[in-house]
């Protein structure tokens, strides 16, 4: 897939339901333009690797939900789309006893020897280094240099940074940012992170249990910060999310409560550490 415009994503009733039955995703509409940055959003197990996944082609999805630039990329091929996700964190040859410049060769460095300087410069790699004697930011530093060296159209971010320094993570963010202005791309981005990211997104997708709650460009959403909040306590972004969050544990209720109709139950927690078993008569 390369296009001659920024590729937009176009996401139509994806529902998803893994191996074992259970619902992964449940009817997902999203339209996000075309050089756009977004921001997705929701507590742990709401569903955000499972789309990027999906929008990534690592999961097959239903035929004719997903379109980027315009043609389902499960038909016409995945050129062009990045997914930086778990799996590719997980790689083992980062921590052998190997050199960066070999690392960067391998992806591709020497047919794009400026953005691989730029990339080196803004993650403060050093040539130097040996994988098996770095520190998980360093090594992570070097796994995002190789991870965008090539130019994506589309990047597929799923929490990789939260190893970076403050510094490192706010020029990776800035740089990320720049690509969209210079070049033909869009980035959706799944972060619980949100330190330094109030001016960077777009576009903000929120999701809980498998469906998308709200989406839409970033001048849709305002949130009054509490009065009694610290001035500079949280972010008007870091205040809408907390929200969003709180409502979503609402309506999800807590877990391992007692059900109705249900004989045992292991709710409630003894009061010493351990789980007391109690018959629900
Ligand atoms: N292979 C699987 N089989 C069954 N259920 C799964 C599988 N993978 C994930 N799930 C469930 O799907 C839900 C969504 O998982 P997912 O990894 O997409 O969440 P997430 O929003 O990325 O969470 P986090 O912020 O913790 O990374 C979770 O409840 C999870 O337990």
């Amino acid at each position: 897939m390369q296009t001659s415009t920024a590729p937009s994503i176009e996401v139509r009733g994806l529902s998803y339901a893994f191996q074992d039955g259970s619902t992964g995703l449940k009817d997902v509409n999203l339209s996000l333009p075309a050089g756009s940055r977004t921001l997705l959003i929701g507590a742990n197990g709401a569903g955000k690797t499972s789309l990027l996944r999906l929008l990534s082609g690592k999961r097959l999805a239903p035929t004719n939900t997903i379109s980027i630039a315009g043609v389902d990329p499960f038909k016409d091929g995945l050129e062009g789309v990045t997914y930086l996700g778990v799996e590719w964190v997980l790689n083992s040859i980062v921590r052998t006893d190997i050199d960066v410049p070999t690392l960067l060769a391998s992806v591709g460095g020497d047919a794009f020897p400026e953005r691989r300087d730029e990339l080196v410069d803004i993650l403060d790699v050093d040539l130097n280094w040996r994988m098996h004697a770095v520190s998980d930011g360093e090594r992570r530093r070097v796994q995002l240099a190789m991870g965008l060296l090539r130019p994506w159209q589309v990047l597929l971010l799923d929490e990789i940074t939260v190893d970076l320094d403050l510094l490192s993570r706010s020029n990776f963010l800035a740089f990320l940012k720049r690509e969209t202005e210079r070049r033909l791309c869009t980035i959706v981005y799944a972060t619980h992170i949100l330190d330094n990211l109030a001016q960077w997104p777009t576009h903000l997708v929120h999701m809980c249990l498998g469906s998308v709650r709200e989406w839409g460009p970033m001048g849709r959403f305002h949130v009054e910060i509490p009065q009694n909040a610290y001035p500079s306590e949280n972010s008007q972004l870091g205040e809408l999310v907390l929200r969003w969050l709180r409502l979503d544990l609402e309506d999800r209720g807590p877990r391992n409560h007692e059900r109705p109709g249900q004989g045992l139950t292991y709710a409630n927690l003894d009061g010493k550490g351990g789980y007391g078993y109690e018959k629900n008569m």
